[in-house]
């Protein structure tokens, strides 16, 4: 364990460029392993998680290389002719790795074994293993859907229908995936639309992809089984979760002007940006433009007044990441924040719900943990007093920026037990954060 007191500071100035979107690193080595040719990436996140993922897809029999900062090829395999892995995949600390990459296995003629880190193998992986098992795979998962499971795929599998019985971009990435290798049309029914990336990409290396709104309003994302996919040249736009933690330092922290620049403000992402917004935080888009075929922005932030306000649940989705840093400037803001909606919190890299409410707590702030969210009173931008012992981050990457913000906003300080995780997803957080206060 490496614990570290985030202790109070001055305004933050300057400009920064976060690394590169982790969902877009993730699907951007995994589809160049199924292409056959060379896929070129740049600005890829050079965090722990896609590293699970490089290594996986090596052992599967692509090769994936680092030719400098951010940049890596990938010399794919191409559909239904990946490789049975001779060792446990380790997923380390990635749902996204783990639940994307049984997609895969699924419909190949390959058996893997997944491991991971003690978040991970609490995590709930039956919302993967029930489709993929209609599909034709089979499991032997431990108790309650869980890691260390062994897959092993079905050659051919079995083209289905789902409607997803949760709001998961996994979930449904997972079935597309599987869609890739499967004779036939792969169908997934989206009632409530998530995080669109893998649509995105898959059709972007050739896959025949159709989106369609049934009369209930719900998407229908259709793929072609048996595709070809053609390798690309990308180039990862800057990730909006990582910038998150940076917009709302600033927007707290009096005196504070950032520059973020090359955020990715895809619709199915953004939605911290508008309830930062909503609570009166100033954020300018600054030189929008596209970026790997995904809208981006400059952002520029200040130092604002906040104000609590209701979150509406329908924009759960497009920010669930982003709740505990969310959380932080709601404690800060004047009045009531109110959340709803979040019960797939419970089942992230750590329940990021009771975590935070414990959290927040500890650091002096006032919190009501409920079924589904957290009923904030803010300090109205009083600092928060902070924490007089580490409060426990459960090897959760978010957990542990989310309360360094409130550590730099407090008057002693917020220590937290563990800055390791942050390496799965920003391992440049701290020194960025250097920059912005020197
Ligand atoms: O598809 C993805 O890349 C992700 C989807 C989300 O998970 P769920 O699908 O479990 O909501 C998100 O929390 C995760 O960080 C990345
Ligand atoms: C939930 C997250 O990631 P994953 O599910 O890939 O572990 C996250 O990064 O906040």
């Amino acid at each position: 364990m490496r614990p570290r007191r985030f202790l109070p500071t001055g305004p933050l100035k300057g400009r920064i460029r976060v690394p590169g979107d982790k969902s877009i690193s993730h699907r951007s080595i995994m589809l160049g392993a199924l292409a056959v040719g060379e896929t070129k990436v740049t600005g890829l996140l050079e965090g722990e998680d896609v590293l699970s993922t490089a290594a996986a897809m090596r052992a599967m029999g692509a090769t994936v290389e680092r030719t400098g900062e951010g940049a890596w090829t990938v010399h794919g395999v191409g559909v239904g002719a990946l490789l049975q892995p001779q060792a446990p995949l380790d997923m380390g600390n990635s749902g996204t790795s783990t639940r994307l990459l049984m997609g895969l296995v699924a419909s190949h003629p390959i058996t893997a074994t997944f491991i991971g880190d003690g978040s991970l193998s609490k995590r709930p992986m039956g919302r993967v293993i029930d489709p993929l098992s209609t599909m034709g795979a089979s499991f032997e998962a431990s108790e309650g859907g869980r890691l260390p499971l062994i897959l092993k795929g079905a050659s051919p599998a079995v083209p289905i229908r789902y409607r997803l019985p949760m709001a998961s971009a996994q979930v449904k990435s997972a079935i597309l995936l599987a869609g890739l290798n499967t004779p036939g049309i792969t169908t997934v029914v989206e009632p409530v639309p998530t995080r669109d990336h893998s649509e995105r990409m898959l059709r972007g290396f050739g896959a025949d992809l159709a989106v369609e709104t049934d009369a209930d309003g719900a998407r229908v994302i259709s793929i072609k089984g048996e595709a070809e996919l053609k390798p690309q040249t990308i180039e990862v736009p800057g990730d909006p979760s990582s910038a998150a933690f940076f917009i709302v330092a600033a927007l707290v922290i009096p005196g504070s002007e950032v520059l973020i620049e090359n955020v990715g403000l895809n619709p199915t992402r953004a939605g911290i940006v508008e309830v930062l917004r909503q609570m009166g935080g100033s954020i300018e888009e600054v030189n929008p433009r596209e970026v790997g075929g995904e809208p981006v922005a400059d952002l520029l932030v200040k130092h604002s007044a906040l104000n609590g306000v209701e979150v509406d649940p329908a924009i759960v989705p497009a920010m669930v990441d982003e709740f505990p840093v969310l959380f932080v400037a709601a404690a800060l803001a004047e009045g009531v924040t109110t959340t709803t909606g979040l019960e797939e919190l419970r089942v992230k890299e750590s329940d990021r719900i009771s975590v935070m409410a414990a959290a927040l707590t500890a650091a002096g702030a006032t919190v009501r943990e409920t079924e589904d969210g957290m009923i904030i009173t803010g300090t109205g931008g009083e600092p928060l007093p902070g924490t007089e012992h580490a409060i426990a981050t459960h090897l959760d990457h978010r957990i542990a920026m989310s309360m360094a913000v409130a550590g730099l906003a407090s008057r002693a300080g917020v220590e937290v037990d563990d800055v390791r995780p942050i390496s799965t997803s920003f391992p440049v957080f701290e020194a960025m954060l250097e920059g912005l206060t020197a």
